[in-house]
């Protein structure tokens, strides 16, 4: 196919590294300092109808480029041809979280803490900025090294809505006299609420420590979407038996059906599994490893990535 000629001045892309339902991974090289990176090649006529495909693109496009959150893939460049988006980003040695959980591998539950505590503020993150991703899932998690202990990104944001408040607020301009209350009412949970990420976070979680998914065709006799409808899913003895109950909780917290009764994701970053320590600092050097390098924060400084966010306490640090 094709290359856009900026493209190929800038970098040489080489053999395919990952492959995705809507393109694929390539692996570049920048010509100019041979630093190493991954380009991702969407091809536009695998987006819905003509339509949303672009507004799709051009929304995905738009929070790559705005997002900047250590646990976010970064954006290097972005390229286009009249048939594939070229999306030239920060090289994830680790791949993609799916190929460590496939096949019935579970993590171990030290591991799978770190991770979804990262996820967690990277999904903090997006809600703050009003952005809800709405397709989290094992393969648009990527991990930065082949080590266990390791920072993971959050990809693909194909799926992804930004709260339109400023669409509610034009509606509201004008005369309201034909309008449903239900727009009045409802307004900010059009469409899908940003639980809908937090149920996702549920399921990732589930097949991180146990190896296999709470929803699948094989459980009993409903299909998935039943199975999902009703919130069944089964904790199978001998995959669970060695997992703590505070990881059991924040499970069954995330996996609750009405998404009003369903565990926020600020609520989840103050349960009791991930007032860890040692994973909190852990986390910590990896997210933000320049303050760790300079002057290691006394333990009782160490404030927890996310409650720096909340508390908008500053730091130093730069982004
Ligand atoms: C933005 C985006 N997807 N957007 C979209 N509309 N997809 O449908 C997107 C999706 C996936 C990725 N994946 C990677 O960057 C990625 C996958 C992978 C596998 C082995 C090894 C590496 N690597 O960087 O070494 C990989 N990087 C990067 C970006």
């Amino acid at each position: 196919s094709s290359l856009p000629k900026g493209l190929q001045e800038k970098y040489l892309l080489t053999r395919q590294i990952g492959v995705g339902v809507c393109g694929e991974v390539r692996l570049a090289f920048e010509r100019s300092t041979c630093n190493k990176f991954a380009v991702k090649v969407i091809n536009k006529k695998n987006f819905q109808s003509e339509g949303t495909a672009t507004r799709n693109a051009e929304t995905e496009i738009k929070i790559l480029q705005r997002i900047d959150h250590p646990c976010l893939i970064k954006t290097q460049d972005f390229y286009q041809t009249e048939d594939s988006y070229f999306i030239v980003l920060e090289m994830m040695e680790g791949g993609e979280l799916f190929n460590k959980v496939k096949s019935q591998q579970q993590l171990k539950e030290s591991v799978a803490k770190l991770y979804f505590y990262q996820m967690l503020c990277a999904v903090h993150y997006l809600h703050s900025n009003g952005i809800i991703h709405r397709d989290l899932k094992p393969e648009n998690i990527l991990l930065s090294s082949s080590e266990d202990v390791c920072l993971i990104k959050v990809t693909d944001f194909n799926q992804s809505r930004i709260l339109e408040e400023a669409a509610l607020m034009r509606t509201l301009c004008g005369t309201p006299s034909y309008l449903a209350p239900e727009v009045f009412t409802h307004a900010n949970t059009t469409g899908y609420g940003l639980a809908v990420d937090a149920w996702s976070l549920g399921v990732l979680l589930f097949v991180c420590l146990s190896g296999y998914a709470p929803f699948h065709e094989n459980f009993g006799n409903y299909s998935v979407s039943e199975q999902i409808i009703r919130g069944e899913f089964t904790m199978i003895p001998k995959k669970w038996e060695h997992i703590s109950n505070q990881a059991k909780d924040m499970v069954r917290k995330l996996l609750v059906v009405d998404p009003k009764e369903r565990m926020s994701i600020a609520e989840a970053l103050q349960h009791p599994w991930l007032q860890d320590q040692e994973m909190l600092a852990t986390a910590q050097r990896l997210m933000y490893p320049n303050d760790a390098a300079c002057h290691p924060a006394p333990v009782a400084m160490v404030t927890p990535a996310h409650q720096e966010a909340e508390s908008g306490y500053t730091t130093h640090r730069k982004r």
